[in-house]
């Protein structure tokens, strides 16, 4: 079965170029960026690239980037840096909808006797401005929202959200997950309010394990991982050197396809967006009157269950996800979703496609074909949903 991959929040295809890249670099160039024979030396040129390949798409000078294992490595290390840069300052503040990288650290902060302010968002999902300038304050060592939500899609106001942690904060970090954004939308720390930013390899098109922490030169830095002298002491451990040469060049692709390819795949979404609500009776988009990221649909069918929805779409090779996670055998909709107070009529029933480039028209030709018969099925089947078709 031909698959039609659009859970590209989730992860993304190594791009063949990415994959070209790093293969040299598993066994025959498999030195130590440390060592100080040529051996090793070749490799840390190498590196040295991919370096300036990732600082040049986040507008970002080579210094001022960290390669880590992933995005979680890179929210957890930002964050517990400000707590130690700033030990009497007590106050942490994010939001309801960022990921568990974020949201797990600061509520286990919180169990540890941190303030922790989790800004509230609107019905599309948006942050009150207001309420987060009211919440920053002396005691507050780091503000970390994300730069787009991985679930909706929605686009936070980063720069005007760093002005006011710089107006109000006395100094407190501003971090952002960028995880989502990287790639997709343009982003420029040459002239951001940011002092610390995460990105993800592997929703970028290289592989899984490889992340980067973005750090402003200047920004005061305590170390997550601590033994060898790698990234300038910034980040012990041996580099994940194959991995940094591919996100390298996945940096270097995205630079380069950014414009068109995002035009080309906003396109996409739009389209299947418009027909889905268009063939399917009480659907709605979460998020659909914010700002959102080209590639992501967030979209919701009331009266059925998203997971029904994609184990239906699954048999068909069709690979999206729900916004719902199974907690303890019942299924709870996803804290983004209750947070922006969907009617849990609405959650339950929410589907999660995201795009690449990867994509073609044909790819949407095909859930637009197979989905309406999809719902209308399971609102058939469903007691609930019979009710309400016969209303
Ligand atoms: C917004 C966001 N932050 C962080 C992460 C975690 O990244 P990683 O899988 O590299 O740890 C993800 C991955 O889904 C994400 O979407």
């Amino acid at each position: 079965m031909n698959e039609i991959y659009m859970d590209n929040n989730a992860t993304t295809k190594v791009d063949e170029a990415v994959f070209k890249e790093m293969r040299p670099y598993f066994c025959e160039f498999y030195g130590n960026p440390s060592s100080m024979h040529f051996f090793g030396g070749q490799v840390q040129k190498k590196v040295d690239e991919a370096r300036n390949r990732v600082a040049s798409l986040l507008g970002a000078s080579p210094d001022e980037i960290v390669f880590t294992a992933c995005g979680t490595e890179s929210d957890n290390a930002a964050i517990r840096s400000a707590l130690e840069v700033f030990p009497e300052r007590r106050h942490v503040i994010t939001t309801r909808v960022e990921h568990p990288a974020v949201l797990t650290l600061c509520r286990n902060l919180s169990k540890r006797g941190y303030r922790v302010t989790e800004l509230n968002v609107d019905g599309e999902g948006r942050l009150d401005l207001d309420e987060l300038r009211r919440a920053v304050d002396e005691d507050t060592a780091i503000v970390s929202v994300m730069w787009a939500n991985n679930e909706t899609g929605v686009v936070f106001p980063i720069e005007e959200i760093g002005a006011i942690v710089k107006e109000k904060g006395k100094g407190a970090f501003f971090h952002t997950d960028a995880v989502q954004a990287v790639g997709k939308i343009p982003l420029n720390m040459a002239t951001s309010t940011v002092d610390m930013l995460s990105l993800s390899g592997h929703k970028l098109h290289a592989p899984k394990g490889i992340g980067v922490l973005y750090l402003r030169k200047g920004v005061p830095f305590r170390p997550f991982l601590v033994g060898g002298h790698q990234e300038k002491n910034r980040r012990a451990g041996t580099e994940n050197t194959v991995g940094i040469i591919a996100l390298g060049k996945a940096c270097e692709l995205a630079a380069r396809h950014m414009d068109d390819e995002n035009t080309r795949v906003k396109g996409m979404r739009d389209r299947l967006q418009r027909e889905l609500l268009s063939l399917i009776p009480h659907a709605r988009i979460n998020g659909g009157a914010a700002e959102r990221l080209p590639n992501t649909l967030s979209i919701a069918f009331e009266y059925v269950e998203g997971e029904a929805i994609l184990m239906l779409l699954s048999e068909k090779g069709i690979c999206a996800s729900s916004g719902s996670a199974c907690t303890s055998g019942s299924l709870e909709p996803s804290h983004v979703l209750r947070a922006m107070g969907v009617p849990f009529t609405c959650a339950h029933g929410s589907v999660r496609f995201s795009l690449s480039r990867f994509n073609t028209d044909q790819d949407v030709d095909a859930i637009i074909r197979e989905l309406p018969p999809v719902i209308q099925r399971l609102r058939e089947m469903s007691p609930f949903g019979r009710e309400f078709l016969n209303r």
